[in-house]
């Protein structure tokens, strides 16, 4: 019986090691047989790199030694899982941050900051800037921190990019949460810049209904926020309020006309909601509320296709392609840079007015000068291409500022030149055509 067992218990053991030594043979046969076309290394993780690279040399080198092929297999093996364990730790680690902070913001190889203030106690603030990752809440962030306020983002990343904040990951000032304002907030704050909310024309009717819920349902989480922490809200709010406006330029005073059921309306009215809104709870709840109306604003960090006039021109001009005009063409506005925007917004978050006010540049110029403009201005020349007209875009747009200049003491400073000047040298960069080296 006894010497029967160990002749059954002998078989398995041989079968196994046929099927190893078999395993292996035929993994170096394909080994072999792969044409030598590593895979680039940014879609290969170290880890995998590094074990593919090792068996690739042991297949290559090992040749009929079939046992050292066998062990080196196993080594190469050993490795790559190893990696593998490491790396699932180190995400179960980010996972379970995340869970238990609702938040991750990863270590960061640079501990060099642009250099901020410091401010004691009693001037420091908690800022809250939803859609602080765009392109306007952005420059804002950095302004807000360059002064030396605590700042939180909190951003959905529809338009908005990490990397617009970059710079700021890591600082102890700064926190960075991916946030969509559909749901609700908790966190204690002093003032809250509300700006989350797609705004080229392009992306607000990407989703309609989601743009209508970014600027009510937002709002609302927003202004609940501010009543539980007592905190003051200033809105982002828009020009597109007046609509295809009647009033010629548009003063604060001026209702709009707006038409309800067109392709516009889910932001254009969305906004006009937000801000009764802001009123509203004003009213009820004693919050402390700033409406800016802001007049197309332009500058770095827009993005390439972003699908607004400003980015569209001059990403057109440097690539050589035609520069799409709407018809007519004699439609106008007027371009604020960025820079100015974010000085109105601060001014008008820490005056006493409480009314909505205008925040823009009166230069006004039809879309086809403009087109013309940006060929001067950056010395491109490229030909028009006219394509059909847009429905309900507005036939005229030109802020009256005199709220802003008298109630804060502002108005914009940067010349249309020197911005359009500062937009194709980011534009340039985001190109490629010129090193960051050559820009800064
Ligand atoms: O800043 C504002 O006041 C508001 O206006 C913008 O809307 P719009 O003025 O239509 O912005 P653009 O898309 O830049 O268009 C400006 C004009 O240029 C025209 N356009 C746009 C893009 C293009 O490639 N070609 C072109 O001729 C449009 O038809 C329009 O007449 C945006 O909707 C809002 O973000 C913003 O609140």
């Amino acid at each position: 019986m006894a010497m029967g067992r160990r002749g059954i218990s002998k078989q398995p053991v041989l079968l196994i090691g046929v099927c190893v030594f078999g395993a292996c043979l035929l993994l170096f046969l394909f080994m072999r047989g792969r044409p030598a076309k590593p895979a680039p290394e940014t879609e290969r993780s170290p880890s995998t790199a590094t074990g593919l690279d090792h068996l690739n040399t042991v297949a290559t080198t090992a040749k009929n030694d079939d046992n050292e092929l066998k062990s080196q297999i196993k080594e190469a093996i050993n490795e790559a899982n190893h990696n593998i364990e490491r790396r699932l730790t180190n995400l179960e680690q980010t996972a379970s941050i995340y869970k238990t902070k609702g938040t991750y913001t990863p270590p960061v190889s640079q501990n060099t900051y642009p250099k901020v203030k410091n401010l004691n106690e009693d001037q420091r603030k908690r800022i809250l800037v939803t859609g602080g990752a765009g392109f306007v809440g952005s420059h804002l962030v950095d302004q807000l921190m360059l002064q030396g306020h605590e700042v939180t983002v909190a951003d959905n990343y529809f338009t908005g990019r990490r990397r617009n904040v970059q710079h700021w990951i890591g600082h102890p000032n700064f926190e960075l949460l991916h946030h969509d304002v559909v749901e609700p907030l908790m966190i204690e704050v002093d003032q809250i810049y509300h700006l989350a909310s797609p705004a080229s024309p392009v992306k607000y009717m990407y989703n309609p209904v989601k743009t209508i819920k970014s600027n009510t349902i937002g709002t609302i989480n927003v202004l609940g926020l501010a009543k539980r922490v007592k905190a003051r809200v200033l809105f982002a709010s828009t020009s597109e309020i007046y609509g295809d406006p009647e009033e010629h330029p548009q003063k604060e005073t001026y209702w709009g006309h707006v038409n309800t059921i067109g392709p516009r309306a889910c932001y254009d009215e969305s906004k006009r909601v937000a801000e009764t809104l802001m009123y509203a709870y004003s009213k009820r709840d004693h919050i402390d509320v700033r409406v800016a109306r802001i007049f197309n604003t332009y500058g770095p960090r827009m993005h390439m296709y972003d699908g607004r006039v400003v980015s569209n021109f001059i990403v057109q001009t440097l690539n050589g392609h035609p520069l799409t005009v709407y018809a007519p063409g004699n439609q106008t506005r007027s371009f604020m840079y960025v820079s100015d925007l974010v000085s109105g917004l601060m001014k008008l978050m820490n005056s006493n007015y409480s009314l909505p006010c205008n925040l823009g540049n009166p230069e006004e110029h039809t879309i086809l000068e403009f087109a013309q403009l940006v060929q001067d201005i950056t010395g491109v020349k490229g030909k028009v291409s006219m394509k059909k007209s847009q429905q309900d875009d507005p036939h005229k747009r030109k802020p009256d500022i005199t709220v802003a200049k008298t109630q804060l003491g502002w108005e914009p400073k940067v010349s249309l030149r020197d911005g359009i000047l500062k937009t194709t040298a980011y534009f340039r960069k985001e190109l490629g055509l010129v090193n960051n080296e050559q820009e800064q």
